[in-house]
């Protein structure tokens, strides 16, 4: 069923067809968050962290191949611009054969780790193991990059062979940083806006209600002030020792993942890895970069771990309200009411009130299924547990017992107000109609006071019998037990 689904969804995203403009604004996109990047620069073409990786993952992830030309072209004119602005005036044919090298050195790891993670969300849907394959490819595929992207550079001689170690590493970590933090966000925004009718990788929605609510800001206040406490630290000692407590933050980025939507935990990172990087520039702070670069990444990965925490209380709110309502009349189970009922008789016990029990039954019932079929027999079902709950106290508990049988738990009740309820009940049941029909309804009931140390399934017995009663007696009345 959940695998059929997601082959649908990706059934859908295939036939999506793309115009001029989308690939446009996604090379645009991808070169100013390259220009950006370079202003973080901290070893020869190594940033502290390089989001141009998280929006190419993302985008190939969503849109598979059809994001080749605009990464790939965007990743072109990246290596013409470098080349001005390192002042390297190499003749433009050579220059092109970079670009082209160093495109096909950035997409193909790329799309070979989205092309996985498209096969592996179709085979599950548990948010940790889909996590999980996320890490590893943003780990394989950003080393991969890195290794292809600097022996591209070298052989060009964009990069001196003696400084290809000092540039290898930061790429790699300032890549894998770029899609750990970036690359679930990018996701979210592109299928919010290539594919609005598509089921969420990931769980991540872009949700404006989320987005409205100002509690978050406080928590990302709170987030930036413990940065700038870490700064500050690193600013005044300039120990090593100060710059490993952006560790730390990653308490924080747990609190904000565990209690708020999994976008604005998504926003939150995107906010404080680029806070974190401009201040590490600002200050010069580089020779710290290679920690905050860990710690963004830590952080981030964890946030994503931490995900499936408010996924899973979910899945069982829904499950516990499954578990609690019968699901054709959406009254309580017979389960979920005898505990509540259980709860509501003690409450009125220890107030000294009496509590009583209804069980009332619709009478040839069988017969609007012969006459009419079983979903109008289900319609009748609906209607009249309707009307039943519209005419009770808020305090009063109906339940399914099972087929047309129903009961009704009336907590500081004693039994003439049970009996007047039931007959109120009955009278109301009597004057209606099943729906588009001219069958009208008619139901007996069998009503008992709980005993004071009775137990709840012993009075049910007691009132199923008077409800046996009122049904040898003729039925469509009121049959109750002193
Ligand atoms: N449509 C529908 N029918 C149901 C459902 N659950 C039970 N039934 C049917 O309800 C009928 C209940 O029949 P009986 O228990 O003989 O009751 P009755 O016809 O109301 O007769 P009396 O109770 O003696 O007046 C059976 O035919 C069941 O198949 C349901 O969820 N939907």
């Amino acid at each position: 069923m959940t695998n059929s689904y997601r082959s649908d969804a990706n059934a859908q995203s295939n036939v999506i067809q793309l115009t001029f403009v989308q690939p446009l604004i996604l090379f645009i996109g991808w070169l100013l968050l390259w220009r950006i990047s370079i202003v973080l620069e901290y070893a020869p073409h190594a940033s502290i962290w390089f989001p141009p990786a998280g929006l190419t993952l993302a985008a190939f992830w969503v849109l598979g191949l059809r994001a080749v030309v605009p990464i790939g072209a965007a990743a072109v004119v990246a290596t013409f611009w470098i080349d001005g602005l390192y002042q390297l005036e190499t003749p433009a044919p050579d220059v092109l054969y970079t670009g082209l090298l160093f495109a096909a050195a950035h997409i193909t790891p790329y799309a070979f780790g989205a092309w996985f993670l498209r096969r592996s969300e179709q085979n599950q849907r548990l948010q940790g193991s889909l996590i999980m394959v996320f890490l590893l490819v943003a780990a394989l595929a950003s080393l991969l990059v890195s290794y292809l992207g600097t022996y591209a550079m070298t052989a060009e001689q964009m990069l001196e062979q003696e400084t290809l170690w000092q540039s290898w590493l930061p790429w790699w970590i300032g890549d894998m940083a770029g899609i750990v933090v970036l690359t679930p966000l990018f996701v979210s925004i592109l299928e919010a806006w290539l594919l609005p009718a598509q089921e969420r990788r990931l769980n991540i929605r872009l949700s404006w209600h989320a987005l409205a609510q100002p509690r978050w800001l406080a928590k990302l206040a709170i987030l930036l002030l413990g940065l700038a406490l870490c700064i500050t630290l690193i600013v005044q000692t300039n120990r090593l020792e100060a710059a490993f407590t952006i560790f730390f933050l990653v308490l924080p980025v747990m609190w904000i993942t565990y209690t708020e939507v999994p976008v604005i935990t998504a926003i939150c990172l995107a906010v404080f890895s680029t806070v974190l990087a401009l201040t590490m520039a600002l200050f010069d702070l580089m020779d710290y970069a290679l920690v905050a670069q860990f710690a963004v990444t830590i952080s981030a990965s964890t946030a994503w771990f931490g995900l499936a925490i408010p996924v899973l209380n979910e899945v069982n709110t829904n499950l516990s309200e499954k578990v609690a309502k019968d699901g054709l009349t959406h009254v309580f189970s017979r389960e979920h009411f005898l505990t509540q009922a259980t709860v509501a008789r003690g409450t009125a016990a220890r107030a000294g009130k009496p509590t009583s029990l209804v069980l009332f039954d619709l009478d040839n019932f069988k017969a609007i299924n012969d006459e009419w079929g079983h979903l109008a027999g289900d319609q009748a079902l609906i209607q009249v547990t309707q009307l039943v709950a519209d005419n009770l106290r808020d305090e009063d508990l109906l339940g399914r017992f099972g087929g047309d049988e129903f009961m009704l738990l009336l907590p500081k009740c004693s039994l003439d107000l049970a009996v007047e309820t039931a007959e109120r009940l009955r009278r109301c049941i009597g004057e209606t109609f099943l729906k588009g029909t001219t069958h009208e309804f008619s139901a007996s009931f069998g009503v008992v006071q709980v005993d004071p140390n009775e137990h709840i399934l012993a009075a049910m017995d007691r009132a199923d019998k008077a409800l046996l009663d009122a049904k040898r007696r003729g039925r469509n009345q009121v049959f109750y037990e002193r």
